[in-house]
């Protein structure tokens, strides 16, 4: 069994006074690809942010290749190699890809050695940005913009991708080609964790996946055992 990317044990977090997660517990190891599912408002992003550091939280163990990231801020979080691409994608709309892509680069430059995914190797991975590299973000699909955000996390080489909802309201032949580039970044040896509710997306994909509700982990297991599980929950959508 491959060693453990992040472990994460009885995890809390806090919006204001209000808790959100309730001792959660999981674990990426490397190379392989994680479902966290469930219901709107499971608690999925507030997950992700968690291990971010964007929101409050404690646990009794956060760590990242070995290495306890609980108290760490998040700029340094994300440069220990955890990639994160956001529900809100977070690109520039005002600039181009070509521009969104470099902006990442210089910034990854800063904080590391030079990057390992150049523009061309993104490409590759990503056709449909190459063929609209001069186009600003503000003129993009959802789906495509979803891509740009990847690409944009892939720049500083991260060793974990946390990817939230990244399917959410985009056409089924952008999912198919967001696909396509993750499994072929799960064959590259780079460890995933990704929210979702689309069933095809997780079966595609992961090997594992946990289902959570209203904060708490109700299920975790293999990825073919989870249809049946989900038969039993509203966890996900219709697809
Ligand atoms: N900024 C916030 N302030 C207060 N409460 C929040 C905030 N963001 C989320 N919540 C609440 O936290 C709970 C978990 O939300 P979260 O976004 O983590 O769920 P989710 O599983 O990702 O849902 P979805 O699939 O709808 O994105 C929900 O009850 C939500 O209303």
């Amino acid at each position: 069994m491959s060693v453990p990317v992040l472990e994460v044990d009885g995890l809390n977090a806090w919006y204001g006074d209000a808790q959100i997660l309730f001792e959660l517990s999981l674990e990426v190891r490397k190379g392989e690809a994680v479902a966290l599912v469930g219901p709107n408002g499971a608690g999925k992003s507030t997950t992700m942010k968690a291990v971010m550091g964007l929101v409050r939280r404690s646990a009794r163990r956060l760590l990242f290749e070995g290495r306890d990231i609980s108290s760490l801020p998040t700029y340094r979080i994300a440069r220990l190699g955890i990639g994160y691409v956001p529900e809100d994608r977070r690109i520039f709309t005002d600039l181009t890809v070509a521009e969104n892509l470099d902006i990442a680069a210089r910034s990854s430059a800063e904080a590391r050695d030079a990057p390992v995914w150049s523009r061309e190797t993104l490409f590759e991975l990503f056709p449909n940005l190459a063929r609209m590299q001069d186009r600003r973000g503000s003129a993009m699909s959802g789906g495509e913009q979803q891509m740009l955000s990847m690409a944009r996390a892939l720049v500083s080489n991260p060793q974990l991708l946390i990817l939230d909802e990244p399917s959410e309201g985009v056409a089924p032949i952008i999912v198919e080609q967001m696909i396509h580039a993750l499994r072929a970044l799960k064959a590259s040896g780079l460890s995933i964790l990704i929210s979702e509710q689309n069933y095809a997306v997780c079966e595609a994909l992961c090997n594992r996946s946990y289902v959570i509700e209203q904060g708490e982990m109700r299920w975790n297991g293999e990825i073919g055992d989870l249809r049946q599980r989900s038969n039993q929950s509203s966890a996900f959508s219709s697809d």
